[in-house]
């Protein structure tokens, strides 16, 4: 190679990830100077960059572009477009507006380095003050906008090279309000720096040349990029490659920098750096083998020049993924599991930044490390959110589009969710071409006739799978005293061969036909009725019964499904199924882990979920952490809300979910709709679909008493609330978790979730505990003040326990004195709320987790108490709560047969109902706290009483 042929090579954007991933080489043979490989971190980051994304975009698509822009829309005020629309109104060209705009984005950018900790800058349109890259864009644009940047009095909305040159430092101060009160480092640079771009903008007439004698533009080079013989035009769009514009970047600006250290035959290289690992053993003093070009600020310019031409004037570019991520070693998060470190370093980085010059070699090796993590990351993050064609397919049927749409609304059978859990009998593909056959106003008729040739019977994927050995006399039975609940009991343990099922691969007529079920590998226990997959809080509560039934292989089988999920999503879903992929629901996987555990000892399973249960806790943690500040201490504290981006009916209630958001009197514009129907899946995500707990307004009427209460949904405000059992959950999480460390020998796991445990311990005293409820509560930003509705959820602290030390007993039996003056008023179990709303996890339900929740705090406390079981007033509570339990799941099945999800406070023979589907039988979590139930108390529950 020549010598112009290395300083060309060396200057391409090419060459920053050939000679990164040299250095990246390097490392994987672990021959790094300064740092040592680890990728162990790896999918953890990967992790943490999808939650990011789940959590801010709906879809990829969404994620704006990398570039200056977003500097400018700071404060949510769109001031690109003001100008733009002003200069609309004036009738200027497109190809005007977009040379303005880059006029504008060049001088800003160049402008845009470190401000230091000092400066500010107000905003004198809006009276709000700025710092750092947004305060620097903001004092650019007012400069652009008072015309400060152009010598053309007749238009002064331009950037030309006349006026650059002769800019002094006086203009920059006065412009970025600078004075001895306000320094901004680097006062004198920034304004050389605008006339040395006045200098290259006219030595390079071939890229900034003006028109009719005008004085050279920025944002000229548009009229260059267009002219190049490598772009192409077509009826569609103008395509420009990336290098014509990599060109204009890196030779039409090279004299703005001032010359570096690396240079070649007398060139100036830029941002270019020797890098000794890369030196082979004959190299020479003219080598260059080892250079790292970076060239940051050049790709900061380009990404944030790109963005306004394909906005404004429709330009495709080229081969845009040439550009890198950009190597600064901040973006290499050390925190969220760096994988290359060196502790030495990380030290001197933590404490002493500025030791490192920027030709430190230290920094050199770690910008370069930095590009091809990003990649690395980057390949692994497309990958996991790419659909394929299929599964593309797949959601167009089942998850968002016409298809779905018209279906639902046909309301061809008694629930939505019945169409969504039919596979189709025929290739995705013909399915989708036969609906596109139909005519656009297809009949009722039309369309059930469609659903019947393509698509099977619901959940048909899904086979009965007993279980064997099936153990016919576990030891529990030993206990029960009562001849008539040992019957019972008896029963409920035979019934998890009912619901025991495995995903069939024989039982679509079709290899390319598909259903919504996720695939899992081993058996799994559903909840029964029109729960026919997995789901996620049910389970816990369900695996209690099987420890009890002593089916520990199933109770396995069952968590290793879970842990899958987690491997395959990062996260669980709500529900084995695709539409429930866009959330998740109460966090119960690592509790499930410690009841095995408690069970079995099995440690070499603990060692196996071990890292997977550390994945979901921080998907929870990245997904849905809010920070509280407390008004007295000013202290900062995290607690977690539950929340789903969404802003599409839930594909199972389609039908319901539009008629509340579309088909009201409220006429809700575009954004109340789509907040809304993310409440309404934050809801679902809750586990309390629907609650008044989550209302606005929770004391509207239901029209009877059995009816969903629309009004009341369309008051949804779940993401504003804090809940207090989630924070509960949270919380023994962390102790959980704390507690697998130690038993795994990992102390450095152990002391962070357990300083994380105490840090929400407080937050929940000090946000959640009300003195003059004597009760817990949910915390509501909204009001910034806690809820004031009695819910059970109340109880979950008792459940997590370690919050006894902070109450008196006096507080404690006042927080149990509301459960028992339900009991004393009520005859059957405690109900979730007292307001009755016509929905479902509203009075007067009572659902078997509450029952739990509260019976658990009991025993908790009985035993912090440390008092003989005849003595404490907790213990007895508890077998108060639980009698009612095994009394209404008694009473009801004995007139029907079956066993209920839910029961009414009211009368210990009915089951619950209201709510959005009808009360379902089977019942996964009904049978396993009756097992557990049946495990505390076998020798001492009573013959039920039933209320007729
Ligand atoms: O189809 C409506 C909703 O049904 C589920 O919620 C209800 O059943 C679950 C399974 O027993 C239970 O975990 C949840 O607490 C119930 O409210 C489902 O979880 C929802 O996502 C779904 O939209």
């Amino acid at each position: 190679m020549s010598v112009q042929e290395k300083i060309k090579f060396l200057k391409s954007l090419q060459a920053i990830r050939e000679r990164s991933r040299k250095v990246y080489k390097k490392a994987e043979k672990n021959e790094l100077k300064h740092f040592n490989l680890d990728l162990s971190k790896l999918q953890d980051a990967v992790i943490t960059v999808i939650s990011l994304i789940k959590r801010d975009y709906n879809d990829i698509s969404e994620i704006p572009p990398h570039g200056r822009w977003r500097h400018f829309d700071v404060g949510g005020r769109s001031r690109v477009h003001v100008l733009m629309d002003q200069w609309k109104q004036n009738n200027i060209t497109t190809q005007e507006i977009t040379r303005r705009i880059l006029d504008l984005f060049v001088v800003s950018v160049l402008l845009d380095a470190g401000a230091g900790n000092s400066w500010s800058y107000k905003e004198p349109d809006t009276g709000s003050s700025f710092n750092r890259s947004e305060g620097l864009a903001i004092a650019s644009y007012d400069m652009f906008k008072a015309g400060l940047f152009s010598s053309q009095s007749s238009q002064p909305h331009q950037v030309d090279a006349d006026r650059l040159i002769n800019i002094n430092v006086d203009d920059v101060r006065k412009a970025f309000q600078v004075d001895d009160n306000n320094p901004l480092e680097g006062l004198e640079g920034r304004s050389k720096l605008l006339s040395r771009l006045g200098q290259a903008l006219k030595n390079h007439p071939e890229f900034f040349e003006g028109k009719d004698g005008l004085p050279p533009r920025p944002g000229n080079l548009l009229d260059y990029l267009l002219s190049h013989s490598t772009t192409t035009t077509s009826q569609l769009a103008v395509t420009v490659k990336i290098d014509t514009l990599w060109s204009v970047v890196v030779d039409g600006l090279a004299e703005i920098w001032p010359p570096t250290r690396t240079s070649v035959n007398g060139v100036s290289l830029g941002d270019v750096w020797p890098c000794e690992v890369l030196k082979s053993a004959g190299s020479t003093a003219d080598s260059t083998e080892h250079l790292v070009p970076f060239h940051k600020l050049s790709q900061w310019l380009t990404y944030s020049l790109i963005e306004p031409m394909i906005k404004i004037s429709n330009i495709t570019f080229e081969g845009v993924e040439h550009l890198t991520g950009l190597p600064e070693y901040r973006n290499a998060d050390t925190e969220r599991g760096l994988n290359f470190h060196n502790d030495n370093v990380f030290q001197k980085a933590v404490e002493v930044v500025p030791m490192f010059e920027v030709d430190d070699p230290v920094v050199i090796e770690w910008r370069a490390m930095t590009v091809v993590i990003l990649d690395v990351i980057a390949e692994k993050v497309r990958k996991e959110l790419e659909l394929t064609k299929e599964q593309l397919n797949l959601a167009q049927i089942y998850c968002q589009g016409k298809l779905l749409h018209k279906i639902q609304l046909a309301n061809l059978f008694e629930e939505s969710k019945v169409f969504v859990d039919k596979p189709t009998i025929k290739p995705v593909d013909e399915v989708l071409k036969a609906f596109s056959a139909l005519p656009e106003n297809a009949t009722k008729e039309q369309l059930f006739q469609f659903v019947n040739s393509n698509f099977g019977l619901e959940g048909q994927e899904l086979i009965y799978s007993p279980i064997s050995p099936f153990p016919s006399n576990p030891s529990f039975l030993d206990d029960i005293s009562s001849p008539i609940l040992l019957n019972f009991a008896k029963m409920i343990h035979m019934i998890w061969n009912d619901l025991s099922r495995e995903f069939d691969e024989n039982s679509l007529p079709c290899k390319e036909c598909e259903s919504t079920f996720i695939r899992v590998e081993k058996k799994f226990i559903i909840p029964g009725g029109r729960f026919r997959e997995l789901y996620y809080q049910d389970s816990y509560y369900i695996i209690e019964g099987l420890l009890v039934s002593e089916l520990f292989e199933v109770a396995k089988n069952f968590i290793e499904n879970f842990l899958d999920l987690v491997e395959r999503y990062g996260f669980v879903p709500n529900g084995s199924r695709i539409y429930y992929l866009n959330r998740s629901q109460t966090p119960l996987l690592i509790q499930m882990v410690k009841i095995y555990y408690k069970a079995t000892n099995d440690t070499s399973f603990l060692e196996r979920a071990f890292p997977t249960l550390l994945k979901e806790y921080d998907y929870w943690r990245v997904k849905s952490t809010v920070t509280l500040t407390h008004s007295q201490s000013n202290k900062r504290y995290n607690l977690n809300h539950y929340t789903v981006k969404n802003s599409l009916p839930r594909p199972e209630e389609y039908l319901e979910d539009y008629i509340v958001v579309e088909q009201n009197s409220n006429n809700f514009n575009e954004t109340q709709k789509k907040q809304l129907y993310a409440d309404i899946s934050t809801a679902a995500e809750s586990g309390w679909d629907f609650s008044s707990r989550w209302a606005r307004n929770p004391y509207i009427p239901s029209p009877s008493p059995l009816e969903n209460n629309r009004e009341m949904l369309r008051t949804l405000n779940t993401r504003n609330i804090i809940p207090v059992d989630l924070n509960s959950i949270l919380y023994m999480n962390e102790i959980t978790l704390s507690e697998f460390a130690d038993v795994l020998g990992n102390k450095y796991i152990k002391q962070v979730m357990k300083s994380k445990a105490n840090q929400r311990r407080e937050a929940i005293m000090l946000f959640m505990w009300d003195e003059k409820m004597n009760l817990f509560m949910d915390f509501n930003l909204t009001s910034g003040t806690r809820s004031e509705i009695f819910t059970l959820a109340s109880y979950f602290p008792f459940w997590a326990e370690s919050f006894t030390e902070s109450l008196s007993t006096n507080e404690l039996l006042g927080s149990f004195s509301h459960i028992k003056s339900l009991l004393e008023k009520y005859p059957g179990s405690p109900p979730t709320t007292l307001i009755r709303t016509g929905l479902q996890w509203d009075f007067p339900n009572a659902w078997p987790p509450l029952e739990y929740a509260i019976i658990k705090g009991l025993i908790n406390l009985h035993t912090k108490q440390n008092q003989p079981i005849s003595d404490s007033e907790f213990m007895k509570l508890a077998f108060d709560v639980s009698q009612r339990f095994v009394s209404s799941a008694y009473c009801t099945w004995k007139l029907s047969g079956v066993i209920f999800e839910k029961f009414n406070a009211l009368d210990t023979n009915l089951p619950g109902g209201a709510g959005e589907y009808t009360v379902q039988t089977g019942f996964g979590w009904t049978n396993g706290v009756l097992l557990w139930i049946f495990s505390l108390f076998g020798d001492k529950l009573q013959n039920p009483t039933c209320t007729h």
